[in-house]
């Protein structure tokens, strides 16, 4: 683990992120999967249509051994059994066992649902349900493993340059941490480059003319999804989360 491998790994998440995005963005809003209570078959469910199906899947996908990686985490751990049909993976664990639990995870729920659907998918109501909620478990594994990520960066930063750390994190002074965690430059590259993503993956792809800004109608390009909105979701909610988890992982980091 290096800043240069735990960089690597969060470029290659951006591929992840933009397409399961783009995925999302197929399909309309379609509000009755996240109506709560969910009314179907005769019952009343004690949660919404999406939520059903995402604790489903996270107990199938536990039992397949997802979680024995450090890198994944549920959002719904207390349903997630430890009983697996996979064989034992042997996942090197480099996090500091005291930190390692650290996520925000209801955090990422919260703001996917409420602030970035209604940015990410347009108005109306298709009835494909199942297709628009298996695309959000796509989305939010995505933006939860890169987010939650941020444990590996801290403890990568807090290893180079243990004396620094040591001291702040002594002090419970947050608001030096975060300085020292920070680089802006870094975060302006991040930022820069998902909205260059966006409109490289997500432009239509033709066999005539160079495609080079999406879908020209009258000249005006249009995207899978806007690459502004890419850009903002960086910039309001995956890096400050991610920074969040680089400062509670590092505030425990000497228990
Ligand atoms: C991830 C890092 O730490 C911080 C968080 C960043 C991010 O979430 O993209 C970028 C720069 C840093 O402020 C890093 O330094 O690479």
């Amino acid at each position: 683990l290096s800043l240069d491998t735990v960089r690597d790994f969060l470029t290659r998440e951006e591929d992840t992120i933009v397409f399961s995005l783009i995925e999302r963005a197929k399909y309309p809003l379609n509000p009755p999967a996240y109506y709560v209570p969910a009314h179907f078959a005769g019952l009343r469910h004690d949660a919404s249509f999406a939520e059903l199906f995402v604790r489903e899947s996270e107990a199938v996908q536990a039992k397949a051994g997802r979680y024995q990686s450090q890198q994944e985490i549920p959002f719904f751990p207390s349903r997630v059994r430890p009983l697996t049909l996979a064989p034992p993976y042997n996942f090197t664990r480099e996090l500091y066992p005291a930190a390692a639990p650290v996520n925000v995870n209801d955090e990422i729920w919260r703001i996917y649902f409420t602030l970035l659907l209604p940015l990410l998918a347009k108005n109306g109501d298709d009835g494909s349900y199942a297709a628009t909620v298996a695309s959000d478990l796509v989305c939010l594994q995505a933006l939860s493993r890169r987010i939650n990520y941020g444990r590996y960066v801290a403890e990568v930063k807090f290893t180079g340059d243990q004396q620094n750390y040591t001291t702040l994190i002594r002090n419970k002074d947050k608001d030096a941490l975060m300085k020292l965690l920070t680089s802006e430059a870094q975060e302006d590259a991040v930022k820069r480059r998902v909205q260059k993503k966006a409109t490289v993956f997500g432009r239509n792809v033709t066999l005539d003319g160079p495609g080079e800004t999406g879908d020209s109608n009258n000249g005006r390009a249009s995207f899978k999804v806007e690459p502004a909105v890419v850009y903002k979701l960086y910039d309001q909610w995956v890096i400050p989360l991610t920074k969040k988890v680089e400062l509670k992982y590092l505030l425990r980091r000497l228990d």
